[in-house]
């Protein structure tokens, strides 16, 4: 069963078309990448896929339920982007992980030795546990994104969703941030994760998605950057040949901005 069906989702705003006919399979255990260039609605399609934006046309199936009649919101862990944990919160790194034991456990129950050992063990995995005392705001950027990155993996779910998580994030966290996703599909979990630089995380890409102009225009093995080619191992398959035929942009370092 998959974990995600999208099928011919198309969605709008203000009339605007946002995304067209949009179709996506990820499978249990499966790390997805949606690529892109900015604007291209790939934020869209992962909030769609969470029922944070209506769908105009088509369907989003999750755990092999209609999103409309899936409540097992427990069993998905979502970081947005760009959300500044420590943004005028006065709360310690510790309180912001175990508030992604919520769900879990229900407000009105107090939290237990399972929910502590929760926030452990995802800090421990996200490489901050030594920090599970102080305010977010004394943390950097970085750190802060990987204390977001432990609150949705301190709820145990078993899709993560993330938007740009490395986004300006730096050397130390990213890697701390690819042990961290190794680990969690390693042990059965499926990512599908919003990227404009892959970095650490490529060798856990199973599959690529690239969208463009709100279409999904290539999906497949990770496209390799241009300047790549040379390095040892490369192993000489292409598949941004399809890529370059859809004139998108898929080298890291060549962002385009939409339109
Ligand atoms: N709430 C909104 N209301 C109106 N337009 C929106 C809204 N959110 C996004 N858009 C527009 O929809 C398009 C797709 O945006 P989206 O954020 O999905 O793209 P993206 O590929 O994730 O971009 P980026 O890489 O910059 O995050 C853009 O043109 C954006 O301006």
């Amino acid at each position: 069963m998959s974990v995600v069906t999208v099928s011919h989702a198309a969605v709008s705003y203000a009339g605007r078309a946002v995304l067209q006919d949009i179709d996506l399979d990820v499978q249990p255990g499966q790390v997805v990448a949606i690529l892109g260039a900015n604007g291209s609605g790939k934020s869209t399609l992962i909030r769609s896929v969470l029922g944070l934006v209506p769908l105009e046309a088509g369907t989003v199936t999750l755990f092999g339920t209609p999103q409309r009649r899936f409540r097992q919101w427990a069993r998905i862990g979502y970081v947005p982007q760009r959300m500044g944990a420590g943004s005028g919160v006065p709360a310690t790194v510790g309180e912001v992980v175990a508030s992604g034991r919520l769900a879990r456990r229900g407000i009105f129950r107090p939290s237990g030795a399972a929910d502590r050992e929760a926030v452990r063990t995802a800090l421990t995995d996200v490489g901050l546990l030594d920090r599970i005392a102080d305010p977010v705001s004394t943390l950097s950027g970085g750190q802060q994104q990987r204390t977001l990155i432990a609150r949705a993996l301190a709820g145990r779910p078993d899709l993560l969703i993330l938007d740009e998580p490395t986004a300006g994030v730096d050397a130390a966290s990213q890697d701390a941030f690819a042990e961290a996703l190794r680990r969690f599909a390693q042990a059965g979990g499926t990512i599908m994760l919003v990227a404009h630089e892959l970095g650490p995380i490529e060798p856990l890409i199973d599959k690529a998605v690239v969208v463009h102009h709100g279409r999904i225009a290539y999906e497949g093995a990770v496209p390799e950057p241009a300047g790549h080619h040379a390095e040892p191992g490369h192993d000489h398959v292409h598949p941004h040949a399809e890529a370059e035929r859809a004139r998108i942009c898929v080298a890291p370092t060549d962002r385009m901005p939409a339109n």
